[in-house]
């Protein structure tokens, strides 16, 4: 299958903070690829990259075969990165026409305010729309030049439920129109119900390349939480913390974890197992990567 975007070893530094740390990754056309991983973990920097924003500090990038600097390359994109500044006193309507005549067949006004629930706001001005209408315009923005690969960082944040579904419909549809989409998120949720490829980033590395559900089943961790004075140490233990007179435990084996602390005699109460947060499961999968090395 066609690679549309290909990064090789690449690494990005910014002074003495280390981004990215030799990715290498292949966007091929079709797919839509969800980049999953906590904050800090480089997401953004590699989609900078791709998007021809920021240069590698070593190794290679490539879109279209060729490089993101240049601009007639990048006419194939379409990006919405995670903020954007939209000019206040447009209206949704304007914007789009002149975010479109930068393109040589865009979309056009009513069909892409269609697709992503935004007809009814085409005579508002910008300044007036809500947080989320804005977040939408800006998403839907990026489809105005029929691009044939679009980059959207964390595109729903700060959506409201049925937002984020008029936007998840908004990217399918492009995605079955054989449009190819890399896009951010912390949820794995999200990516889910999106993507059928997700790799995993932490600490500027990819610690993951897998489909949807192999990935479900890696971040198996559990979050074990008792009330106690006091524990000793325990084993398989990834993290730890108390709150609210409670203590909280992740662990990639809760039932090992339960049986000791039985075993330790110590006295505790209230004991809940339940599924970890995604940002804990990454704790689990970076501490496993790391133990590898
Ligand atoms: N312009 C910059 N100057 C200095 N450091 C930067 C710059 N941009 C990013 N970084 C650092 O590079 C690392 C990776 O940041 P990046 O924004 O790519 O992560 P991310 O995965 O997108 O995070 P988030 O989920 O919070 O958006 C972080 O440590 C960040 O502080």
């Amino acid at each position: 299958m066609t690679v549309l975007a290909r990064a090789i070893e690449a690494t990005r530094q910014y002074g003495d903070v280390l981004a990215l740390d030799r990715v290498s990754l292949d966007i091929r056309a079709g797919e839509l690829v969800g980049l999953l991983g906590p904050n800090g973990a480089g997401k953004s920097t590699l989609i900078n990259l791709f998007a021809g924003l920021r240069r590698p500090t070593s190794g290679v990038v490539e879109l279209f075969g060729g490089s993101p600097l240049d601009p007639a390359i990048r006419r194939g994109i379409g990006v919405t990165p995670q903020e954007t500044g939209l000019p206040e006193s447009f209206r949704v309507g304007e914007i789009v026409d002149f975010v479109s005549a930068h393109f040589p067949e865009p979309v056009g006004r009513a069909e892409l305010l269609a697709r992503f629930g935004l007809s009814d706001l085409v005579k508002r001005q910008i300044g007036g729309l809500s947080g989320g209408q804005r977040r939408r315009l800006a998403v839907a923005l990026a489809f105005a030049g029929r691009p044939r690969l679009v980059f959207l960082d964390e595109p729903t944040t700060g959506l409201d439920v049925e937002a984020r579904r008029a936007l998840w419909d908004g990217i399918k549809a492009f995605h079955e129109d054989g449009g190819t989409v890399l896009l951010t998120s912390h949820y794995l949720e999200e990516i889910e119900a999106l993507a059928q490829r997700v790799v995993v980033v932490g600490n500027g590395r990819v610690l993951v390349d897998d489909t949807v559900p192999a990935v479900r089943g890696m971040v198996s961790a559990r979050r074990v939480s008792l009330v106690a004075e006091d524990l000793p140490e325990l084993p398989g233990v990834l993290g730890s913390e108390r709150a609210d007179g409670r203590i909280d435990l992740v662990t990639t084996d809760p039932d090992r974890l339960v049986v000791e602390l039985v075993r330790s005699r110590v006295p505790f109460s209230g004991l809940e197992i339940r599924p970890a947060t995604l940002e804990e499961a990454f704790l689990a999968i970076t501490s496993k990567e790391s133990a590898n090395v």
